[in-house]
């Protein structure tokens, strides 16, 4: 098995503040702590060159489990193998296995152009100078950094950062990619090009990835497979289909009518919204089937389009939260 998570439980002790001058003064003299108990046995096996999502709401302990399993924290109990090395304790080994995006946090040197980032984590891996090479002139390519290569780092936008960063991330080659939050404030442009260069990096490269993501539209471009954490525990590991029959049976038709005068009405579904002309109607197919349901509507109202799709992920993934009070 590629990585193995088993029973990890990690919990941090936080000093209480309470609201207030008078209780800020009694806080310095006497402080009040609580335990969070940040992980509560989280395990999951994931196999080479899969790519998996792993959400949950803030605070549910995505990022605390990608820093176990990439070194950086100690759990409190529980085992965990990643290509057969234990994080925390093998970590320089073990490094060269793994590459690491934190979002919100930099390997790169932020005074410095992005190239001599590049040279210095060359040298900490140890890379052969004809690999590097090999590999940075692919990345610069496949990510379109050559016009900022010689450019520090704190004046690049934050698109380019994150193609830079994951760039750096995979400089020694790694087979295993932890992303944390890639896409977090990134324009629309840069999440696209961030989105097609994780997927071929794990299609063509077979890299496996383990990707967290408050972006729904990430899970859907990306991964087969969907780990869902809440309150430091796993709540469900599936695909995204399982994930959607969790929540609902529900299938969305969507219909745009001539006109919207009369209103649309159909026996076994029902309206959700209006957006314009176009009629967002939600139904369950194992108790009206769709071919029904679109002979209906067309042998009743003046239809200009018609189609299916399935409701949005938000909003399967906020009725899951929902439902599981987290
Ligand atoms: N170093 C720390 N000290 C104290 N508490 C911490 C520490 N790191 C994490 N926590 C707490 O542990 C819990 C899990 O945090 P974690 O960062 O893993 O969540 P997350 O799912 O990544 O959330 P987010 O989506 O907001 O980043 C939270 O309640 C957080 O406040």
């Amino acid at each position: 098995m590629h990585i193995v998570a088993e029973d990890l439980c990690k919990s941090f002790k936080v000093s209480k503040r309470s609201p207030g001058i008078a209780n800020a003064f009694k806080n310095v003299f006497h402080r009040e702590y609580e335990i969070i108990n940040a992980l509560d046995k989280v395990s999951f096996e994931i196999e080479e060159g899969e790519l998996v999502g792993y959400i949950g709401p803030n605070g549910a302990g995505k990022s605390t489990t990608v820093k176990i399993l990439s070194g950086i924290l100690t759990p409190d109990s529980g085992n965990c193998q990643v290509l057969g090395k234990v994080p925390w304790k093998e970590r320089v080994q073990y490094v060269e296995n793994i590459g690491v995006v934190f979002g919100q946090r930099t390997q790169l040197w932020w005074d410095l152009p992005v190239i001599d980032s590049f040279e210095l984590l060359r040298d900490i891996y140890r890379v052969p100078q004809n690999d590097y090479e090999k590999t940075k002139d692919e990345l610069i390519e496949r990510l379109n950094l050559g016009s900022f290569i010689n450019t520090p780092v704190r004046q690049l936008s934050l698109g380019q950062k994150m193609r830079c960063e994951l760039a750096a991330s995979l400089l020694h080659s790694p087979p295993i990619l932890f992303l944390d939050e890639p896409t977090i404030g990134l324009d629309a442009v840069s999440k696209i090009v961030v989105r097609e260069f994780i997927k071929e990096l794990n299609q063509e490269k077979k890299v496996t990835v383990i990707l967290t993501t408050h972006d729904m539209d990430d899970i859907e471009a990306l991964c087969s497979r969907v780990i869902v954490i809440g309150k430091g525990k796993i709540l469900s590991d599936g695909s995204l289909n399982q994930l959607r029959s969790m929540v609902s049976k529900e299938r969305r038709l969507i219909v745009e009518l001539e006109n919207r005068e009369f209103g649309i009405s159909v026996e076994g579904a029902h309206l959700i919204k209006w957006e314009g002309n176009r009629a967002f109607i939600n139904f369950n197919p194992q108790t009206i089937s769709p071919a029904n349901l679109i002979s209906t509507i067309s042998n009743t109202y003046e239809i200009k389009d018609i189609f299916i799709e399935n409701p949005p992920i938000e909003e399967t993934i906020a009725n899951l939260y929902g439902e599981l009070k987290i």
